[in-house]
């Protein structure tokens, strides 16, 4: 599985499409579309930029909360969270080929996804972040450390992406909590440079990948 998950963003600086095209040339291949508030008109376009965009670097291309779009946009996937379409629901419309990401901010959270037949967790928030609004509680290393805990205990073996506030400098210690992956937005788009500040993460993330499936936790 990919390691690094780029979410797309509106600034000053860049639009939706630019900043899922930055993620791309710095070598990203897992972006989410994510222009919350948006209407389906101003979705669609967008879409299908980024459709042609991870088609031509072979980038999984997902969807932030719109099931009823997956098809239309031709999407990989979709990613739900706890005011979504439940992940159930949406495995029933969209079938086993799709990707379906869920959102857990507790073990409980992690526990009903994985019963709802869900391919990933985007886990977080791991700090304040500006990026979303009205965010659970803010989990911290430990908050990684005792989910991943609990999963092994339970034998439930699904990726998880920790997400919210991760810059480069945290890369290191929040792999080695021994999370899948991370997935950030505003790190990359504050660089000066964020085509080279996206494939700084990527190294930094695949090192530290390397270094977690070495380690006996
Ligand atoms: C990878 C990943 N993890 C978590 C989220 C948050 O989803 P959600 O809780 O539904 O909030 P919104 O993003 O829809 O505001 C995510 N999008 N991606
Ligand atoms: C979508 C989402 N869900 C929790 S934090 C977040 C945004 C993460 O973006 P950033 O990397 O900019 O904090
Ligand atoms: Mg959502």
């Amino acid at each position: 599985m990919e390691k690094v998950q780029f979410i797309t963003h509106y600034t000053e600086r860049y639009s939706y499409l630019d900043s899922a095209r930055m993620a791309l040339e710095g070598g990203c291949r897992w972006i989410q579309l994510r222009m919350k508030d948006a209407a389906e008109n101003e979705i669609l376009p967008v879409a299908a930029e980024v459709r042609k965009l991870c088609n031509d670097y072979g980038a999984i291309f997902i969807i932030d909360d719109h099931v009823e779009l997956v098809k239309e946009i031709r999407a990989d996937g979709v990613h739900l969270g706890k005011n979504d379409m439940s992940v159930a629901e949406a495995r029933r419309i969209l079938g086993e080929e799709y990707i379906i990401g869920g959102t857990a901010n507790t073990y409980e959270d992690v526990k009903k996804h994985w019963l709802d037949g869900v391919n990933y967790i985007g886990c977080g928030p791991f700090r304040y972040t500006t990026t979303k609004q009205k965010l659970s509680p803010i989990l911290g290393l430990e908050g990684y450390k005792k989910i991943i805990r609990q999963m092994r205990a339970d034998n439930i073996n699904l990726p998880i992406v920790a997400i919210g506030g991760i810059t480069f400098a945290d890369i290191l210690s929040v792999m080695q909590t021994g999370v899948t992956g991370i997935a950030l937005s505003g790190t990359v788009l504050r660089a000066d440079n964020p085509v080279e500040e996206m494939q700084r993460i990527l190294t930094e993330t695949n090192q530290a990948g390397k270094i977690n499936q070495t380690a006996n936790y």
